[in-house]
């Protein structure tokens, strides 16, 4: 993980670990980030596989833009700068969810291949599974639920992701998901079938559980 510390303060530790807080979940905690254009599909997919993740009693959280943006992030615009910021922040609320033992699904826009990039170092490349929903321009702008392409068409919202503002595309993502191509339920089952494929939801490793007890 990537540390910019506040001059004159020492990192604590704590005695209960990350691992075993991963322990007693009974999972691998990571996080997947979906990456993609407004109207992709992000939310809708990192909300479904949540869903089924709490079926399978999972412990998880979704970190969403537009909610982030009403809070945390509620001081921030759209420019370059800005949205860097955004996900330095939500980069390290994840990681905080890490060390809490949670599998936190992300749905940003995230359009620069830089900062998702920093995101990664931040989180830790083993534990950050880039997930490009990679669902094109014109199918985005034709479902428009919020209204939002048909007001960055008419130059009303300034910076749009996709029409006055730039997408670059993940080059080696983890995952590529098309939801103009398969149906939804199709797309949980591959992100879950993912996931077993890679451990993620088998127990975590046992840590040096006795060790710390007897030293406390
Ligand atoms: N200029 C501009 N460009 C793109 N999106 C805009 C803009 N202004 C507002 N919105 C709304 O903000 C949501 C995206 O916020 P994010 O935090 O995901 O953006 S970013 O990752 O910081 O680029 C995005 O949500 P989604 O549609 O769910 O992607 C929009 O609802
Ligand atoms: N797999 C899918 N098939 C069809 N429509 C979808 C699918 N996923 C999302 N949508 C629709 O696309 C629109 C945008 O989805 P949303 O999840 O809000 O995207 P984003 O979070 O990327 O902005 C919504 O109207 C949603 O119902």
């Amino acid at each position: 993980m990537t540390h910019t510390a506040s001059s004159n303060t020492v990192y604590q530790q704590h005695p209960v670990s990350s691992a075993q807080r991963a322990q007693l979940k009974r999972q691998q905690p990571v996080v997947l980030w979906f990456t993609g254009l407004s109207g992709s599909g992000k939310s809708t997919l990192a909300g479904a596989l949540e869903q089924a993740l709490w079926q399978a009693n999972r412990h998880t959280y979704v970190l969403d833009g537009d909610n982030v943006r009403h809070g945390l992030c509620g001081d921030l615009g759209f420019s370059q700068e800005d949205r860097a910021e955004n996900l330095r922040r939500v980069a390290h609320s994840a990681a905080l969810m890490l060390d809490a033992g949670l599998i936190v699904l992300s749905a940003f826009i995230s359009p620069s291949r830089e900062e998702r990039q920093r995101v990664r170092k931040i989180i830790g490349s083993e534990r950050f599974i880039e997930v490009h929903v990679a669902t094109p321009i014109e199918v985005c702008e034709s479902r428009d639920p919020k209204g939002l392409y048909a007001k960055a068409r008419r130059g009303e919202i300034p910076n749009f992701t996709g029409i006055s503002a730039p997408y670059q595309e993940p080059l080696e993502p983890e995952l590529r998901l098309d939801t103009s191509k398969v149906e939804l339920p199709e797309l949980v089952q591959q992100l879950m079938a993912y996931l077993n494929q890679r451990g993620i939801l088998d127990e975590a490793p046992v840590d040096d559980i006795s060790l710390r007890s007897s030293q406390t």
